[in-house]
């Protein structure tokens, strides 16, 4: 099993992480708190309040777990395509897989770092959310000290079951959004580059960015239910599951409610991915 995917996708993803992490930051809040009036205003009142600190509270953990995320992903998907067609990452050029193929190992990566990805992302959400600004004199601690004390609570006051909140909701949201992500990227490289060769520099930044355009804007409805499911039990009422989460999120809020976050989620898409497909094309090509 080739190895240098998993940690081409592990590197690359971890650059594309931190430059999208003030978007993400502002993203979850807007998905699950009502005091903003929108980006402008959630950004201004972040900085004031908690200062450019307030953008990349909880950032530690996702970068030490997009190490077993990214590589997951991306490590299954090309070994699921080799499986599929007997083709490696390079003879992949001169022989392009099917769309089918493509899909269906998208898919495949997508769902099995679903498991990975879920305990890690409920920490990132519930510490995006706290809006406390730095350790002040005399003000109210915030509830989780930092990622392990996150984890640990949760652990404690929810069980061990309680690290998967929302699990379900995120496998839903990513399965079919990884297959998409996948395609689109492919699609875009292979309509601009000539027959046999390698996708140019710009090409894949921009087929990569249009990757995580086409890929979020599919998963913001299921993201948003996702966010509301990990926060719940802390501060929100839970609900009895995903269905009766998107049932209950539209009577109260409207259809509309499944669109909060999509500009912000498209404008972090495009360079975090751009730049998470360009090093993760340039770092297989340097070992090959
Ligand atoms: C499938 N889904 C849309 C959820 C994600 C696709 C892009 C993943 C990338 N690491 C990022 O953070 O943008």
């Amino acid at each position: 099993m080739p190895v240098e995917e998993f940690v081409a996708g592990w590197i690359s993803g971890a650059l594309g992480l931190v430059l999208g992490y003030p978007f993400d930051t502002v993203k979850v809040r807007l998905q699950t708190q009502t005091t903003y009036r929108g980006i402008v205003d959630c950004m201004v009142k972040t900085y004031r309040h908690e200062s450019l600190l307030g953008f990349f509270k909880g950032m530690s953990f996702p970068i030490a777990s997009i190490a077993v995320v990214n590589s997951v992903l991306f490590g299954i998907y090309s070994n699921t395509l080799l499986a599929l067609t007997a083709t490696s990452h390079q003879e992949r050029r001169a022989q392009p897989p099917s769309y089918t193929h493509i899909f269906i190992a998208g898919c495949t990566g997508g769902f099995l770092q679903a498991y990975f990805l879920a305990p890690f992302d409920l920490i990132k959400v519930r510490l995006q959310n706290q809006t406390e600004p730095r350790a002040k004199p005399g003000s109210p601690p915030p509830r989780y000290r930092g990622p392990v004390h996150c984890a640990t609570s949760i652990f404690q006051e929810e069980g061990p079951r309680g690290l998967f909140r929302g699990a379900w909701a995120l496998t839903l949201r990513d399965t079919p959004t990884m297959g998409i992500y996948f395609i689109t990227y492919e699609c875009l490289c292979h309509q601009s580059t000539p027959e046999g060769q390698n996708p140019s520099s710009a090409t894949v930044l921009v087929a990569g960015g249009f990757a995580g355009i086409t890929s979020w804007v599919t998963a913001t409805p299921l993201d948003v239910i996702k966010s509301r499911m990990q926060m719940a039990g802390l501060n929100q009422r839970a609900h009895r599951g995903v269905l009766d989460c998107i049932v209950s999120s539209a009577r109260q809020e409207g259809l509309g409610v499944f669109f909060r976050g999509l500009t912000i989620n498209s404008a972090r898409a495009f360079p975090v991915n751009a730049v998470t497909f360009l090093s993760y094309e340039y770092l297989l090509h340097l070992w090959q």
